[in-house]
């Protein structure tokens, strides 16, 4: 099931150890779009680069990559979520027998549309620098891989969701029969862990995005995405949107 778990390990601690896994892989993502500049032109509406497709570019080869993936069967697995998900093509291949361990209401949840937008619009700013070099395609498939990162992270407040409301129904059944999202959301968080996801992030800026070099000392003034933009990555929106999803997925939690 987990990203790093067996998949009959099913705690909350398990699924911390996947979150933190997804940290690494959301960095080293956001250090390899930082490797190009903004491309602006990719996210232009109104350019038109491809005869017959009208959007931004990004759309088309974000619509186009995920329409192969999803023929190779990627949107079977509970924990991805597309980004367009009209009019996406069927799985071609076998089923991959996925443990069931979420609530069947859990499938509807999707919000990747408010993980685009804050990604496009005001994450890219923060950490890549003006300019064009023309490398649309490559930049793009480097948005991509960061969309899939963090959509994939924020979208697993639905195992988050489930393992705590087994853990303790008694708490969480009444307040979702009176849907009660204030108190849900109350409930869910852990301030404790959510300091320490920060300052764990911010820290893995530091040691994976220095520059090495050939003698012994690291250059430690200048970081592939600053530390401080991760930080902030995690408290104004990932950590947020891994709650909403959470609150989603136990509002539905007893339909
Ligand atoms: O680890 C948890 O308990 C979670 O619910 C995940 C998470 C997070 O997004 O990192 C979200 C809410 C909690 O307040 C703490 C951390």
């Amino acid at each position: 099931m987990a990203e790093g778990s067996s998949g009959s390990e099913f705690t909350l601690d398990s699924i911390r150890k996947s979150l933190i896994r997804q940290e690494d892989t959301i960095v080293f993502c956001l250090m390899e779009r930082a490797r190009f500049p903004i491309n602006s032109a990719l996210y232009n509406q109104s350019l038109d680069l491809v005869p017959g497709f009208s959007g931004p570019l990004v759309d088309f080869i974000v619509q186009e990559t995920e329409a192969v993936q999803a023929k190779a069967g990627r949107y079977v697995n509970p924990e991805e979520n597309p980004f367009f998900p009209d009019n996406l093509p069927p799985s071609l291949v076998p089923n991959y027998n996925y443990s069931q361990v979420l609530h069947p209401g859990g499938a509807s949840i999707n919000i990747n549309k408010a993980i685009w937008d804050m990604y496009l619009n005001q994450l890219l700013p923060l950490f890549v620098v003006a300019g064009d070099d023309g490398n649309y395609a490559s930049t793009a498939a480097s948005d991509l891989s960061c969309l899939q990162a963090l959509s994939r992270r924020i979208h697993y407040g639905k195992f988050v969701a489930e393992i705590k409301f087994r853990d303790a129904p008694h708490d969480y059944e009444p307040l979702i029969r009176a849907k009660d999202a204030d108190e849900l959301m109350k409930l869910l968080t852990d301030k404790r862990v959510e300091e320490m996801v920060k300052k764990r992030v911010e820290k893995k800026a530091i040691v994976f995005g220095q520059d090495v070099s050939g003698s012994n000392n690291a250059d430690s003034k200048h970081y592939k995405v600053g530390p401080s933009v991760v930080a902030r990555l995690y408290d104004e929106w990932v950590i947020p949107l891994t709650k909403r999803v959470e609150v989603e997925y136990l509002i539905r939690r007893l339909n």
